[in-house]
This record gives C-alpha cells, structure tokens and sequence, in this order.
C-alpha cells in the first residue's frame, strides 16, 4: 500500500486529489494539509510519497521541508524557473535518503502532455508559431506553466535546428502581443467558463498546424497524478525529474 499526504487538500486540484487517492486500491491517505497546518506532520515514518498543489509562492518552500523530511514528492504547482529547480536539485544532493525522488509536472493531463510533445516535434518545420494558454479566471499566475514549458520545447527545438528569429514586423506593441518566451509569444485568456486549454499555432505561408489539448474538468488530471505517485513509489527515480513525458514511452 503507498502511503501518499497531499498538500493543499482544500484546493482545488488538492480535493481532487484527496478524492483519487481514496478511490486508489493501492493507496492510502495519511495526511491532508493547506495553508497554516504544520508541513512537518508528514515524514517517511507515516508517508511514502507527497502530492503538492499549492500555490506558486510556497511551492518551493514546501519542497525544500518535505526533502527534509525524507519523502519523495510530486508537484502539480506552477511557478518553477531555473534558479528554483536548481535548488531543489541541491537539497536532494543531500537529502536523508540517497534514492529520494522529487517530480515535478506543469501539466499531468495526456492531451496536455502529447500536445506539448507534438508543437516539438513540429516547430522546426514552421516559420513561426505562437502559443495561447485559456484558463478559468481563480487562476493567479500567467501564463500557464503549461504555456511556459510548450515554448521552452519550441525554442528549444527550434534552436537545435539551427532557425532565424519568427517573422514579426510589429513596430508598436501595447502589449497585444503578449510575453515572449525565449522568442516565442505566448498569450493567456482568462474567461468564466473555461477550465484549462492551450493551443499551438504553427505558420508557413499558405497553411496553417493548430494542436489544441483542452481539460474540461481537473478529473483529466488525475491519471496523471496516480501514475506519477505510482512511478516514484516503485523507486529507480531518485533525484529531480521534469515533465510527465519522462513516464511515457514517447
Ligand atoms: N500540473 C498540473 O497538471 C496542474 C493542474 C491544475 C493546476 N495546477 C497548478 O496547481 C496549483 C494549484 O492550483 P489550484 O487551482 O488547485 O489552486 P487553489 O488556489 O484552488 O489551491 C491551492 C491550495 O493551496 C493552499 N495553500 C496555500 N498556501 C499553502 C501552504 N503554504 N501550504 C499548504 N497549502 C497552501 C490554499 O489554501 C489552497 O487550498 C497552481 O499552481 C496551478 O497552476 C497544475
Ligand atoms: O488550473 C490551473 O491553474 C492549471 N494550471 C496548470 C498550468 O499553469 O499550466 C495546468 C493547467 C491548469
């Protein structure tokens, strides 16, 4: 039985999550935590693995405590740059366990995960292609996490092909074009209604590849969740993994 906690239960994503892990036949609930409760009531004498869906401003405080702690982690909370997975990458070089395990995913759902894999995949072929993250209006950061890491794969890609700067003639811009992430615009909708959507415009004159992935509900993120917390439970994964397409045989 894998003994999993989840901070920010009374979260959204949190109270989806407490709900998935009681359904789990191989799982048990130890602790439910939020904001204000003792992260330090979770240990490896009680937990085998954390789920943390907090928010972007103590995610990584959370991380940091429950390394300490001896106890592997997943994390669905956005927010994560460079500079703070570097330090949690320096708090598992000496973490109470040799194989603890931390894994963190901007996106758990299959549509969001293949779609990020596929503008990848694509982009060296398109002269230009632009990013739009749609999500309901509770959210507080933006762009997504989900926006920020399709753009990073882009570039990246793009880069690795050896590709110019997009087209843009743009000579004034009040900010309609949105933030530009290592070169690529990405632009977030926030509206009633929605729950969590991104799309991939790629361009070449004449024709146009959309890839659209939308989450009507946050149950789409759930598979997600438990694999993951199944995936670190079953070891082999020590040190800090990114991105649910690691557990995937894309
Ligand atoms: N990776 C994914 O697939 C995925 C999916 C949905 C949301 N998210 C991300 O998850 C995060 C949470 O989203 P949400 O919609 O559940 O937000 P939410 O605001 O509904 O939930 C956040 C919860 O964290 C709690 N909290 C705040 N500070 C805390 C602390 N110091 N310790 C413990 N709990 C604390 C809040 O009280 C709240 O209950 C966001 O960063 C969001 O972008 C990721
Ligand atoms: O609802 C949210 O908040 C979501 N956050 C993640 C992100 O920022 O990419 C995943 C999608 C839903």
């Amino acid at each position: 039985m894998i003994r999993v906690a989840v901070v920010g239960a009374r979260g959204r994503m949190g109270s989806h999550v407490v709900e998935a892990v009681r359904s789990a036949s191989d799982m048990e609930l130890t602790e439910s935590l939020d904001a204000g409760d003792d992260i330090k009531q979770i240990s490896k004498d009680n937990t085998d693995v954390v789920v943390e869906f907090t928010v972007p401003a103590v995610s990584l405080g959370n991380v940091l405590a429950l390394i300490e702690q001896g106890v592997d982690v997943v994390v669905g909370t956005t927010g994560w740059d460079d500079d703070k997975l570097e330090q949690v990458r320096e708090a598992l070089s000496h973490a109470p366990r040799a194989d603890q395990a931390v894994f963190i995913a901007p996106n758990f759902a299959i549509s969001a995960v293949l779609a990020d894999y596929f503008a990848a995949k694509a982009a060296k072929y398109f002269e230009s292609a632009e990013v739009i993250e749609l999500h309901h209006p509770d959210k507080v950061d933006a762009p997504s996490g989900t926006a920020l890491h399709t753009a990073r794969a882009i570039a990246q890609a793009r880069q690795e092909a050896g590709m110019p700067a997009m087209p843009d003639n743009t000579q004034s811009d009040g900010g309609s074009r949105g933030q530009v992430v290592d070169g690529v615009h990405v632009h977030a909708v926030r509206l009633r209604g929605l729950n969590a959507h991104e799309e991939v415009l790629l361009g070449n004159a004449g024709e146009q590849l959309s890839i659209r992935a939308d989450s009507f509900d946050r149950i789409s993120f759930m598979p997600g969740v438990l694999l993951a917390v199944r995936t670190l439970a079953g070891g082999g994964h020590a040190g800090l993994t990114v991105g649910l397409d690691a557990f995937l045989d894309l």
